[in-house]
């Protein structure tokens, strides 16, 4: 496998290195693969090694070896006359980008389920295949938004950081006390994939009743004993709230000062799906007063949140930084699987995660 550096890509790195030394130690894998006749691939980020030799095997390859993303500049004037694009959760594909890449553009897998970063009718208008990776990565996300739940409402931050200031004294009978999951009332807003794991881990915690909402009942839920109900009727009824929709125009900021405003004040609110479902402003406004009693959050917008975020002074906040799949074998089953969307979307094959 011969890595080379073309002058025009050294230009740009020699940039970078003035400004960052950790950028100039790694400034070599921002390389390019090359190999004749065979269709140009961005891959935008390092990724696990199995997806990238899946896609070496077959592809010359233009790839940004950084765990952070390239410069928009960068990113723009790197798809043009690209045939095939390999993209995170975290990069716009919008009309510019497509613009960019221009014609020859065929093909764009994101290593994400989600897909909110690309604008999918420009995809179809242009005929560009889309590719996406639901399923993979459903139990690492259900696995990570228990602990996060867990970790919220038995208040691990608070009594992590007792332990560590030394505030954690004598065993008291009422300290950092939290809701616990039995008996409880859950309720999930979007039973897909991910919101369906979550209520499986849920059962053995011995909670009381599984309800959900989103656009219509599913069939599935029996087989767990959820009940179907209204938006408005499961804030109300719930002890957990836990956001598992995608985003989308119906479900952007969805969180917001009514929503808080119908849920017990003693409800713990968990997203780990977007941050772009919840009105940070007003989240902050009901944790502060005490309209809801926590939250535990994955996701938030943006990304990453301001340090100097008030939600991060806030007791009966966790904020967790965008780890739902972050298990070694499910990120490189990702990879993979948009290395295998990728190339079989260039080759005409049917693709086995087509986002249509
Ligand atoms: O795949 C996605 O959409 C993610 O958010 C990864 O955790």
């Amino acid at each position: 496998m011969q890595v080379f550096r073309p002058l025009l890509f050294i230009s740009r790195v020699q940039r970078f290195c003035l400004r960052s030394q950790s950028v100039l130690f790694t400034a070599n894998k921002f390389n390019k693969m090359s190999t004749q006749n065979r269709p140009r691939v961005f891959i935008s980020r390092r990724i696990p090694e199995k997806g990238y030799a899946l896609i070496a095997s077959e592809c010359e390859i233009i790839s940004w070896n950084f765990d952070d993303p390239p410069p928009r500049n960068e990113y723009l004037s790197t798809v043009k006359g690209i045939n095939g694009l390999f993209c995170l959760l975290t990069d716009k594909i919008d009309v510019e980008l497509l613009n960019e890449a221009g014609p020859s553009l065929q093909v764009v897998s994101t290593m994400s389920v989600g897909y909110d970063h690309i604008d999918v009718m420009e995809c179809n208008k242009r005929n560009i295949l889309l590719g996406y990776t639901p399923g993979i990565l459903t139990n690492a996300t259900a696995e990570l938004t228990m602990a996060l739940l867990l970790a919220t409402s038995r208040r691990l931050k608070e009594g992590i950081r007792a332990v560590q200031t030394g505030e954690w004294g004598t065993w008291k009978p009422m300290w950092l006390c939290g809701p616990g999951l039995d008996g409880a009332t859950v309720g999930i807003v979007g039973l897909g994939r991910i919101g369906f794991a979550i209520a499986k881990c849920l059962k053995p915690f011995g909670v009381a009743k599984i309800v959900y909402s989103g656009r219509s009942e599913k069939e599935e839920a029996k087989e767990i004993n959820a009940e179907y109900k209204s938006f408005d009727e499961l804030l109300k009824i719930s002890d957990f709230v836990i956001a598992c929709c995608a985003l989308t125009s119906e479900t952007k900021e969805l969180f917001n000062r009514d929503a808080f405003k119908k849920m017990k004040p003693s409800a713990v609110f968990i997203n780990s799906s977007r941050g772009g479902i919840v009105n940070q402003d007003d989240l902050y406004k009901a944790l502060e007063s005490g309209e809801i009693g926590a939250a535990g959050l994955d996701v938030t917008s943006p990304e990453p949140l301001p340090v100097d975020s008030p939600l991060l002074k806030l007791d009966n906040c966790i904020v967790i930084p965008h780890i739902g799949s972050a298990t070694h074998s499910t990120r490189e089953a990702m990879a993979v699987l948009a290395a295998r969307n990728l190339l079989a979307g260039l080759k005409g094959l049917p693709m086995p995660c087509q986002l249509k």
